[in-house]
């Protein structure tokens, strides 16, 4: 049992990149997110929104919004980094970013 009180540091990096749960954790693999996938994970697993009863009351409504906008982009260009990985400063935040954004360049597609 933990004392009450104590403070934990749980590592979000960590755990999302923990190869228990991801066969290839350093490689973005959008099937990780099929439901059959999910649904063999432990729930707690992949908690970009935090979890338990402070977690991000718009979580709902943020990944309408980021679909919304990315389909819009990617229905239009197609995406390339401009940037290598290994180059990206991540800043540990309330969620994980990168120091300087990332570059990429649009290619408009069907041209
Ligand atoms: C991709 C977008 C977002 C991500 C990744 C995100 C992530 C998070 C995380 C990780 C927390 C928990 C922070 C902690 O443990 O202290 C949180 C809390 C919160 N988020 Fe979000 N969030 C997002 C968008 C939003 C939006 C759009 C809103 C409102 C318009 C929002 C409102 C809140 C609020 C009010 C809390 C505090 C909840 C509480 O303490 O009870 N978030 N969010």
């Amino acid at each position: 049992m933990l004392p009450a009180g104590c403070m934990i540091n749980l590592q979000i990096y960590h755990v999302h990149r923990n190869s228990d749960h991801y066969s290839n954790p350093e490689v973005f693999d959008p099937d990780n997110f099929l439901p059959e996938r999910v649904a063999k994970r432990h729930p707690y697993a992949y908690v970009p929104f935090s979890a338990g009863p402070r977690n991000c009351i718009d979580q709902k409504f943020a990944l309408l919004e980021e679909k919304t906008v990315i389909s819009s982009i990617l229905r239009n260009f197609k995406v390339e980094s401009v940037e290598q990985r290994k180059n990206l400063n991540l800043m540990n935040e309330l969620i994980l970013r990168p120091e300087s954004g990332i570059r990429v360049r649009l290619l408009p597609r069907g041209s």
